[in-house]
C-alpha cells in the first residue's frame, strides 16, 4: 500500500492530464480509501504492523514503509554511526529542482536519532541545528550520515551531513542534533496512554538497544507479519 500511495503522490506531481482525468483519478482514489475509514485505532494505539522494541515505526514519515511520503528512508552502519542512501523527487522539491529545506530537516532528525540508538542511547529531539552550505540535488543519489558527537546525563549529541554519493567529500547539508531522554515523569505523561495493538504497554522508545540497530530500520530487520 505505502508503495502505491508513493506512486500516486508521484503521479499527482508529474502528471501532464486534463482537469477531467484528475478529477476522475481522484475519484477513483476517494472510492478505494472509502472502506478502509469505517474502522480506524485511535491515535494511542499503535499500528499492528508497529514494534517499538524493535524500532519498527510502519507509518513514520522518513522510515515507514506504509507512509506514501516516506522514502522510506534504510540505514546501514557505518564505522560507530549511521548511513542511509536515498534518491529524492519531485514530492520532495522545495526551489525547482531541488530538495525542500525542511525535507532535509526532517531526514536529518531521523538520522540523527538512528546515530544516538546506535550507541545504545536514546532521546527526543531538544535541539536540531541545520546548515545549507549547497542545494541539495533532486533525481540524485545522495548520502546521509551520522554519528554520536557526546552523551552526558540524558543528554545526547549527534553530528551528521548530507552529500552526493558522487562527491561524498563536498557537504552539501550539516546538521547536528541533541536528543534528551526524557524524565521518568515525562515518558509516563507522554506515552502512558500509549497501547500496543493488542494492548500491551509501550514506553515510547525506539530500538533503544544497540544490537537493534539492524532491527531499527525496516529494511534490516525480519519484515513485520502482514496483518491478518
Ligand atoms: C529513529 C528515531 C529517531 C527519532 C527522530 C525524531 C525524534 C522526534 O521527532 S522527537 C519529537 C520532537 N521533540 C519533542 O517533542 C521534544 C519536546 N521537548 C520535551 O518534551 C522536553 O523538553 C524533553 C523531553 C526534551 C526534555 O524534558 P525533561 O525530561 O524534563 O528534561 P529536563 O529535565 O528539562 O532536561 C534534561 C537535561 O537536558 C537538557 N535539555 C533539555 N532540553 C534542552 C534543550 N532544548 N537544549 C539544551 N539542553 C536541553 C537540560 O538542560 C538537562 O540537562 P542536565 O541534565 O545537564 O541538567
Amino acid at each position: 500500500m505505502g508503495d502505491a500511495l508513493r506512486a500516486a503522490l508521484t503521479a499527482a506531481a508529474t502528471a501532464v492530464a486534463s482537469p477531467a482525468e484528475l478529477r476522475k483519478a481522484a475519484a477513483a482514489i476517494r472510492d478505494a480509501i472509502e472502506p478502509l475509514t469505517e474502522e480506524v485505532r485511535s491515535p494511542a494505539t499503535l499500528s499492528p504492523l508497529d514494534d517499538m522494541g524493535r524500532g519498527i515505526r510502519m507509518f513514520n514519515p522518513v522510515v515507514g514503509p506504509g507512509n506514501g511520503f516516506a522514502l522510506p528512508l534504510r540505514f546501514e552502519p557505518d564505522g560507530d554511526g549511521v548511513l542511509a542512501r536515498a534518491t529524492l523527487g519531485p514530492v520532495h522539491e522545495g526551489p525547482p529542482t531541488f530538495v525542500h529545506g525542511g525535507v532535509s530537516a526532517l531526514l536529518m532528525d531521523q538520522i540523527l536519532g538512528q546515530g544516538a540508538i546506535v550507541t545504545g542511547r536514546w532521546g527526543m529531539t531538544a535541539e536540531l541545528t541545520l546548515r545549507y552550505r549547497r542545494p541539495v540535488p533532486l533525481h540524485t543519489p545522495l548520502l546521509l550520515t551520522s554519528r554520536m558527537a557526546g552523551a552526558a546525563g540524558r543528554r545526547t549529541t549527534v553530528t551528521g551531513a548530507i552529500t552526493t554519493e558522487a562527491e561524498p567529500e563536498v557537504v552539501l547539508v550539516e546538521a547536528m542534533g541533541l536528543f534528551v531522554s526524557p524524565s521518568e515523569a515525562k515518558t509516563a505523561s507522554y506515552f502512558g496512554t500509549v497501547r500496543t495493538a493488542s494492548g500491551g504497554e509501550t514506553d515510547g522508545r525506539l530500538g533503544h538497544a544497540r544490537q537493534d540497530v539492524d532491527a531499527a530500520s525496516p529494511a534490516l530487520a525480519p519484515g513485520p507479519a502482514p496483518a491478518e
